[in-house]
């Protein structure tokens, strides 16, 4: 029950029921660690007891990593029933028993994120814990037995994570995930779902959070893996910690750049030609190149044995044609070379008993000068009738499978390709490119073979690699690297993944997505991203044309609507900044002020770097035990890493995903001026949690 007494008694009184509470947890981890210890120490004995002693350390670890926010929540049923919801499940001592707290992932904790006064599904009040390690620091409590629902769920405790300084890392959001969010997390994965939210709506979080939510819920996706792919390294780096602290090991991280293992991006490119380069007619392009590479049917004359064997051009041009049934080169090549093993063989075998037959002719005249048989028919009535029995079949075949000539000969007719090689010459050929890619222009042609003479990978040619190594196939099966199923799945190209999540998936171009593809072919995807933030050199203003050409119209759409991290005074300037990016959305909703209003300096060009370490060092000083980020245009990095000396500059896309407590943003108008430049300034914009102040060129 509620009472009406002053909130400061009733608080206090919470907090010491909750510490309670939460000393007892903390004890229960400690004994079910030390039991788990335990158990461990005795050797297993078989692979079922391997099996189980991989499931006990799994436990054992994330009892361990489970010290912040064991609980955080708290729901009091209308039946008087009471539940405390955590970052992991505690159980009892004895294992049957109703876990004492709930798994923040388990169907039972749903109403800590969905209930509302509308809709309150069974429970009376709403509990947010607030906690320092093993200390409750305060509750917040939201009736939900009363009236309308407000638009925020434990406004008290997210308000308060909100407001933290800002340490450079993303951390988790469990204890504070929004109805939108919730929804989203918590969403089937079953197909492609496409996440659309404004800067700061909570699009990261809700995508690793869902991660850790299908791990749990799904326990055989750990098995394949879940891979999160990033704009950035420094994006990897800035969200590095959530998932392990999630208790999250499954899951390789890379941006598209990296999910080839041993090939690098090495150079820049530019834009135009990037842009080229991730249109969606590759893939077909690729695919009639690669046909392209397939033999001629003509006859072949294969040595054996010092005897020629003639195979005719209709014989292997329907080896071939069996050989490739949709397989990738290197696969078909194989089939082809034992289809040809057969024939080689059966004309070896068909050779030796017309030999035979031969003689046996021969012979036969001869006897039959001597020993004329009345009514014979000419044949020979001998058993050895010159057929190969099947052992001496098999042993032929083993022998051509396994001669080096023969191989050497199957290599001359349907050579093994180098991916990188074959892709090299296609990119330098012009008439190789009109040839297989006719919806190129002479121009699109010309900028394409003068830039593929540079050394090394720009980013647009890593997709091309990966769809051509696809078509070509392996040509041998690649070995299998050990280790943790992450650092399996991280070695092999080929690898298919349990889920794939997207953050900024805006940013892909449409061979990108092909990639992404190949790696789950399940489709089990979620892409999260602002169409409205999109720098990357590709034309979609919208996401059905961004993956028109892979996913077709079978996605499911989800949107984030309002924004946590942009304070409203920030926000308020990002409405021109939209239309003029030729923008119809309206920017999310921002929840929170900072009551800094934002700040805009002017200088001429010559002053801009000392005035912008000037303003940098009072920010600095400002948000001390906090980060102040630089965002400026790339033309004025030189420049001004002379005059800030170690502090990182940003461009506005490197920017992207990150965010700091105060931004300094300098020269708005040369970003605009950049190719999508007023989305790079939205971008910049809204990176700030606490205060943005501009330095505009005079
Ligand atoms: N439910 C939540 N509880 C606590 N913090 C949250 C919550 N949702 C979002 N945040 C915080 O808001 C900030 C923005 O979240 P996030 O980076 O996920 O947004 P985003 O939509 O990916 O932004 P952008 O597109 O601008 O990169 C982060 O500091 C994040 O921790």
């Amino acid at each position: 029950m509620l009472s009406n007494d002053s909130p400061s008694i009733l608080d206090a009184a919470a907090v010491a029921e909750e510490q309670a509470f939460l000393d007892a947890a903390i004890a229960q981890r400690e004994r079910l660690s030390a039991r788990l210890a335990a158990e461990l120490t005795v050797p297993a004995e078989d692979a079922t007891g391997r099996a189980r002693q991989r499931g006990l350390r799994a436990q054992l670890e994330e009892l361990r990593r489970a010290t912040g926010g064991l609980i955080f929540g708290r729901l009091d049923g209308v039946d008087g029933t009471v539940r405390h919801v955590g970052r992991i499940g505690l159980r009892d001592d004895d294992d049957t028993a109703d876990p004492i707290v709930v798994d923040w992932r388990a169907p039972a904790a749903r109403p800590f994120y969905t209930a509302t006064p509308v809709d309150p599904q069974g429970q009376a009040r709403r509990r947010h814990v607030r906690t320092d390690g093993p200390a409750v620091t305060g509750v917040d409590d939201e009736p939900l037995d009363g009236a309308g629902a407000g638009e925020l769920v434990g406004e008290g405790a997210l308000l308060a994570a909100l407001d933290e300084r800002r340490t450079g890392r993303m951390s988790t959001a469990f204890a504070t995930l929004q109805r939108e969010q919730d929804a989203i997390i918590r969403a089937e994965a079953t197909g492609p779902l496409i996440v659309q939210g404004g800067p700061g709506t909570g699009k990261t979080v809700v995508a690793l959070h869902r991660v850790a939510y299908l791990l749990f819920t799904y326990r055989q996706m750990a098995e394949r893996a879940v891979l999160v792919l990033g704009p950035s390294p420094r994006f990897l780096d800035y969200i590095a910690q959530v998932l392990p602290a999630l208790g999250e090991t499954a899951v390789v991280a890379a941006t598209c750049d990296t999910l080839i293992p041993g090939e690098t991006v090495t150079r820049a490119e530019p834009r135009r030609l990037a842009e080229i380069k991730g249109r969606a007619l590759w893939q077909g392009a690729l695919e009639r190149y690669v046909r392209s590479l397939l033999p001629r049917p003509r006859e072949l004359k294969l040595r054996w044995d010092g005897e020629f064997h003639p195979i005719d051009a209709d014989t292997v041009a329907q080896l071939i044609t069996s050989a490739v049934q949709g397989r990738p080169y290197h696969r078909a090549r194989t089939v082809f070379a034992e289809h040809l093993h057969h024939a080689l063989a059966d004309a070896v075998a068909e050779r030796r008993a017309a030999l035979l037959d031969e003689m046996d002719e021969g012979y036969e005249d001869i006897l039959a000068r001597f020993r004329p048989e009345p009514g014979d028919d000419g044949r020979s009535g001998s058993d050895v009738d010159g057929l190969m029995s099947d052992e001496e079949l098999d042993d032929l075949r083993d022998r051509i499978a396994t001669d080096a000539t023969i191989a050497r000969f199957v290599e001359s007719v349907w050579p093994a390709r180098d991916p990188r090689t074959a892709l090299r010459t296609l990119l330098t050929d012009a008439a190789l490119l009109t040839r297989h890619a006719p919806d190129l222009t002479t121009g699109d042609i010309a900028l394409i073979t003068a830039d593929a003479e540079a050394v090394g990978w720009a980013p647009s040619d890593i997709p091309l690699l990966d769809a051509i190594t696809d078509l070509l196939g392996d040509p041998g099966s690649p070995p299998s690297p050990p280790g943790s199923v992450a650092e399996r799945a991280r070695g092999q190209r080929g690898w298919v993944y349990g889920h794939v999540v997207i953050d900024e998936a805006q940013e892909l171009s449409e061979m990108q997505w092909q990639m992404v593809l190949r790696r789950c072919p399940s489709r089990s995807i979620t892409a999260v991203g602002d169409i409205d933030q999109a720098e990357a050199a590709h034309r979609h203003t919208g996401w059905a044309d961004a993956v028109r050409s892979t996913l077709g119209n079978r996605w499911t759409a989800a949107e984030l609507t309002i924004c946590y991290r942009t304070p409203r005074e920030v926000m308020d300037l990002t409405t021109p900044v939209l239309r003029a990016a030729g923008s119809h959305n309206a920017p999310p909703r921002a929840v929170r002020s900072s009551g800094i209003p934002p700040q805009t300096v002017e200088t001429g060009a010559d002053r801009l770097p000392a005035v912008a370490a000037d303003t940098l060092a009072m920010l600095r000083q400002r948000w001390s035990g906090g980060t102040v980020g630089v965002i400026a245009p790339a033309a004025l990095i030189p420049a001004l890493t002379a005059a800030l000396g170690d502090t990182p500059i940003l461009t506005a896309a490197q920017s992207k995903g990150l965010e700091f407590d105060a931004t300094l943003l300098i020269d708005p108008a040369g970003i605009t001026a950049e190719p999508r430049g007023h989305n790079a300034l939205y971008v910049a914009l809204t990176r700030c949690t606490q205060q943005l102040v501009t330095l505009s060129l005079r």
